[in-house]
């Protein structure tokens, strides 16, 4: 599907009833920022000042990570798309409105090629087949691609011949990565990454850093919000030469390299290995010399910093959805950085974790910040100071 229409316009996805990836289909972008806002109102009520959320130029085909699960119908017709909300049935998606179109297009060439290679898709029921999923990464400023095949073996017959069959239609891939999910689980990603073609991994530019961005590493899916995400969390933080800066739940390094151009150090944590090796890349691949990562449990990390009685000024913090830890919010405690930046994709775990931070923290500032259009899903930067 074309970008036919701007923000502004409701633009109605045929697969919407189908699908259920977009719940705010139909709805005027402009009318879509406005429930987010009564959204956040409504969580955060009473606990600070709630400014104006901050949303999309265009809010079309920001997703620079494409996910298609690949399935097989009874009549050998193969399909590929995502699962239906809550079961297992594949919707075959051949375009979709809030993804890369390239990704699309990659994903269509890998369907029809299949079948001239004579390659099974993964049945979960018979636990049978070879192909699972593909995952296409693409970086919005450098044009590199990344396509992940999933596949239930590391046996993928003819691959040298594939990758060429798939170049030859589309030479702007960049890399291409075999990733082996032996295991009957509904995670997408298996451990192990075997790399076909190119350098195993793609680099994009964020706030003018590059990061190498590998299969399995946490990546943001819309960039030009992700900038405007890090520019407000930098602003509300108002970091200064001589501070010391943790970036917790860091991913491959990006908030902590945007802050270390500023501050006199920062520790990154987090617990993807991979995604920690790629920060340590990023640090070079930026000249950093003020800026460290470590690999393991965030709330473990902090709880060690207690216990060693370090001082840090600033915390930046952008766990999963599921929220902090109890372990990390108490250790923040006993830490009493000056200040903690509070970033997060689900508000409610947000709204519930401030609650904890409350007796000893104001919350100066919640600004929502729109990073998927189309959906509900809406995500929030929370400033917050030490009470004296
Ligand atoms: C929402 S992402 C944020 C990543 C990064 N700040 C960014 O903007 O790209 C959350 C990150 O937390 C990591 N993570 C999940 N649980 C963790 C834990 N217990 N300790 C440390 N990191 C964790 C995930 O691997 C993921 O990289």
């Amino acid at each position: 599907m074309a970008r036919q229409e701007k923000a502004g316009q409701a633009q109605v996805c045929p697969l919407a009833k189908k699908c259920g990836g977009c719940d705010y289909q139909g709805i005027a972008y402009e009318e879509q920022l406005k429930k987010k806002e009564q959204t956040v109102k409504k969580l955060m009520k009473g606990m600070g000042e709630i400014l104006p959320i901050i949303g999309a130029e265009d809010p079309y085909c920001y997703r620079n990570k494409v996910h298609a699960v690949f399935s097989r119908r009874r009549n050998g017709e193969i399909v590929s798309g995502i699962y239906q909300e809550g079961t297992h049935k594949v919707v075959p998606v051949e375009t979709c409105q809030i993804e890369d179109q390239k990704a699309d297009a990659i994903i269509g060439t890998i369907r029809g090629l299949l079948k001239s290679f004579k390659i099974k898709v993964y049945d979960e029921d018979t636990d049978y087949g070879l192909l699972r999923h593909v995952l296409i990464r693409t970086g919005a400023k450098t044009g590199q691609i990344m396509v992940v095949l999933v596949t239930r073996s590391p046996i993928f017959p003819s691959k040298n011949n594939f990758v060429k069959a798939l170049r030859a239609v589309h030479p702007e891939i960049s890399t291409v990565v075999l990733n082996v999910n032996e295991r009957k689980t509904s995670m997408v990603l298996g451990a192990r990454n075997i790399t076909l073609y190119g350098k195993g991994y793609i680099e994009d530019e964020l706030c003018g850093c590059r990061f190498r961005i590998s299969p399995t590493s946490f990546y943001q899916i819309n960039p030009a919000q992700t900038e405007k995400l890090y520019k407000t969390a930098m602003m509300l933080a108002r970091l200064n030469k001589r501070n010391v800066v943790v970036d917790a739940y860091c991913g491959i390094g990006t908030i902590g390299m945007v802050a270390a151009k500023t501050v006199k150090e920062v520790i990154g944590v987090e617990l993807n290995g991979e995604a920690v090796r790629d920060a340590k890349v990023n640090a070079h691949l930026n000249n950093m010399n003020n800026i460290r990562f470590v690999e393991g449990d965030a709330g473990v990390f902090l709880e060690g910093m207690a216990d060693r009685e370090e001082t840090v000024d600033v915390v930046f913090m952008d766990p999963p959805r599921s929220g902090s830890s109890e372990a990390f919010l108490q250790s923040l405690l006993v830490i009493r950085p000056k200040k903690i930046v509070y970033i997060s994709c689900e508000p409610q775990t947000q709204a519930r974790d401030l609650q904890a931070l409350k007796k000893d923290y104001k919350i100066e500032a919640i600004q929502p910040v729109d990073m998927f259009p189309m959906t509900e899903k809406i995500e929030t930067v929370v400033l917050l100071t030490r009470k004296e």
